[in-house]
């Protein structure tokens, strides 16, 4: 129990390193006597964990392999203490992530990597704080039955279904996973930035460079998503995210681009009116909400100034600027099979992209191209083995079309 009567939440922040974790962080030090740090993730940066780990008393961390282990013993700082337990490898973050010693666990890795160790949470009926959308987009079916099944508490943090969450009726609210669309709404909007490019001339996209798509208008986030908002495949798999949270068909999702990133979702109702969320576009305030629910606790972000930013405007999004988010809608009409082909090659052509070795308007070539070559190949969505194979497949059909591409480029 914590002095004020609640009990205090033990958190496990998996992902601690990037961009969600470091925020997730800082709101928890925020309420010293409300969370306690349990376990925290990282893969390559050990010194930012060892110093997350020593500032937060986490009793353990997981690393991906021994040589990792040996980098956070040796950045662990003089005088903070006894090394937390270290804990290392693939298996390791996925028993972390159910291990009875949390209530709560931020999924914030990013990709298709953070999908078992966020599963193996839900399963163990956590609260799952789901930063972590492409989980959703290879697992739909066996996340939500998983949260249904073992009575996880599920939410959503990336912002706009945090948003919709909020804007969601009561009713709609409680319910962890649905099994159909809540009663009176009619549809879900998502707004969407339109990223660093809305307005670059189109021919100048062949050129432009990892840093100018990572340069996002609003938003400070991980290199990953920030090329998936220039590409708007962020939208796309955002859309799939939200049929699978709220049980929408997809022809009930519209995406309406929105600038200025402050009104970050909203929901239409059958009588005409439409709930929206507004606030900064800072990462801090999903989190707060997702620890705290159904409390609200300050989560350090600067009050919204409506009349200093004096317009919020919006647009319909121009599809053949974004293929991407065109790909999106077809792989989730299209079946589980092709949303795990839509994941896997666009984490694999945005790696190459942010290497220098694919063009950013190769992107959406390389997606198509492994989405036309999978098409058919159904994915089995009741066994995790079973999507991760898929995803094996899909990758190295990927890695194949962008060497072809850069070879005829
Ligand atoms: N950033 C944001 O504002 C938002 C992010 N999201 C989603 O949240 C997730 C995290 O995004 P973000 O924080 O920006 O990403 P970052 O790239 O900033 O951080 C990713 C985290 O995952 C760890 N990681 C990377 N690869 C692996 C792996 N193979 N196995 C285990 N851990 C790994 C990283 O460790 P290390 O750093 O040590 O290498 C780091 O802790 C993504 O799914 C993203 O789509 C959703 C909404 C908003
Ligand atoms: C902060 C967040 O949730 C990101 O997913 C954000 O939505 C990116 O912005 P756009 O994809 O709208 O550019
Ligand atoms: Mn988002």
């Amino acid at each position: 129990m914590s002095d004020s009567g609640l009990s205090v939440r033990r958190i496990t922040v998996l992902g601690a390193t990037g961009s969600i974790g470091i925020s997730t962080l800082d709101v928890i030090a925020r309420h010293p006597g409300r969370y306690r740090v349990e376990a925290l993730s990282a893969y390559s940066r050990m010194e930012v964990l060892a110093a997350q780990a020593a500032a937060s008393r986490a009793r353990a961390v997981v690393v991906p392999d021994d040589a990792a282990a040996a980098r956070f013993a040796a950045a662990w700082p003089a005088g903070a203490g006894g090394l937390p337990e270290v804990r290392v490898g693939a298996q390791a973050l996925a028993d972390t992530a159910a291990d009875p010693a949390s209530d709560t666990v931020m999924a914030a890795i990013v990709g298709a990597a953070g999908l078992p160790s966020a599963l193996a949470a839900a399963r163990a009926g956590k609260r799952v704080l789901l930063a972590n959308k492409e989980a959703l987009v290879v697992a739909g079916v066996l996340f939500m039955d998983a949260v249904r099944e073992h009575g996880a508490e599920l939410l959503p943090i990336d912002s706009e279904h945090n948003a919709i969450f909020q804007c969601l009726p009561r009713g709609g609210a409680r319910a962890h996973a649905p099994r159909q669309p809540a009663a009176g709404v009619r549809r879900l909007l998502l707004t969407a930035s339109g990223g660093p490019f809305r307005t670059r001339p189109l021919h100048e996209l062949d050129e432009v460079t990892p840093d100018q798509a990572c340069a996002h208008p609003n938003w400070s986030m991980g290199r990953k998503i920030s090329v998936d908002s220039a590409t708007m495949l962020n939208k796309g798999l955002e859309v799939i995210e939200a049929h699978w949270l709220f049980a929408m068909p997809a022809s009930r999702i519209s995406v309406v681009v929105h600038p200025q990133s402050v009104v970050h979702s909203m929901v239409e109702y059958d009588d005409g009116s439409v709930l929206a969320q507004l606030g900064q576009p800072d990462m801090r305030t999903p989190i707060a909400y997702g620890l705290a629910f159904p409390d609200r606790i300050e989560a350090g972000v600067t009050a919204l100034d409506l009349a200093r930013l004096g317009r919020l405007d919006f647009e319909d999004p121009d599809f053949a600027r974004f293929p991407c988010l065109r790909l999106a809608f077809q792989a989730l009409e299209a079946g589980q099979g092709a949303c795990v082909a839509l994941n896997a090659a666009n984490e694999v052509a945005v790696d190459a992209f942010l290497r220098g070795g694919l063009r950013y308007t190769h992107i959406p070539a390389a997606i198509e191209s492994v989405l036309d070559a999978t098409a058919g190949r159904a994915a089995p969505e009741a066994s995790l083995d079973a999507l991760l194979a898929c995803d094996a497949h899909a990758r190295a059909c990927a890695r194949d079309r962008i060497g072809r591409l850069t070879a005829g480029a």
